[in-house]
């Protein structure tokens, strides 16, 4: 049977996506799960070399010393199979009517969904401004913030949402109910 409907989130470093997709499951409660496709990546990066997964799930700043190297394995393994992270994901996944996948970054995720869930999907990204995301803690980084993993999904232009997560967005009630839009369709 699988979910009735799977949100795609993508945007970039600090734009916001654990935080709305976070507030979006406090309203959804147990009809929702969230997955990460990063979550398989970090779990091997964790058990490789002994890392606190927790930590590296997290938004703290430990994940950034390994992210080059989590994002260089990752794309060595989805040049052999680039839905490879997408299905271990899902795969665990409990089924519930709706998953919310809060870190989708390279065009072949959106292909792998398509290809297995069709018409269930919905891709919205999360969008803001440079002066917030520096507020947040981002700091431009050359070989991760001007490669595919942050830069694959710039010219996606079919979105069915954009959210504006910056000092320009709507206020936070307003942007949850255009997500909540989108499952009523
Ligand atoms: N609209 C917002 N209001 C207040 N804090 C926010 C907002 N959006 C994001 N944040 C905060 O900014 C930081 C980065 O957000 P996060 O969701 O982790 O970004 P991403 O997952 O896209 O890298 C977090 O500390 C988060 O709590
Ligand atoms: C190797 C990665 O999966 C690491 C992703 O880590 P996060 O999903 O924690 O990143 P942000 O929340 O956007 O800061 C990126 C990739 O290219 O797959």
């Amino acid at each position: 049977m699988g979910p009735t409907i799977i949100l795609l989130f993508s945007g970039k470093r600090k734009s916001g996506k654990d935080y709305l997709t976070d507030k979006l499951k406090g309203l959804l409660s147990d009809k929702c799960q969230i997955l990460k496709i990063s979550e398989p990546i970090k779990s091997h990066w964790a058990k490789m070399k002994n890392l606190n997964l927790d930590d590296l799930l997290s938004d703290k700043e430990y994940k950034e010393q390994y992210r080059l190297e989590m994002i260089n394995w990752s794309d060595e393994m989805r040049e052999k199979d680039y839905g490879c992270f997408c299905r271990t994901a899902c795969q665990n996944a409990p089924i519930k009517p709706i998953w919310i996948v809060s870190d989708i970054r390279r065009k072949t995720d959106i292909q792998w969904f398509k290809e297995n869930y069709g018409d269930r999907i919905k891709a919205i990204r999360i969008i803001a401004d440079d002066e917030t995301r520096r507020k947040r803690g981002f700091e431009y980084k050359e070989g991760i913030d001007n490669v595919t993993s942050e830069c694959d999904l710039d010219d996606y232009t079919t979105w069915d949402l954009v959210v504006d997560n910056g000092r320009n967005g709507k206020p936070l009630e307003e942007q949850l109910n255009q997500i909540l839009e989108l499952i009523k369709l």
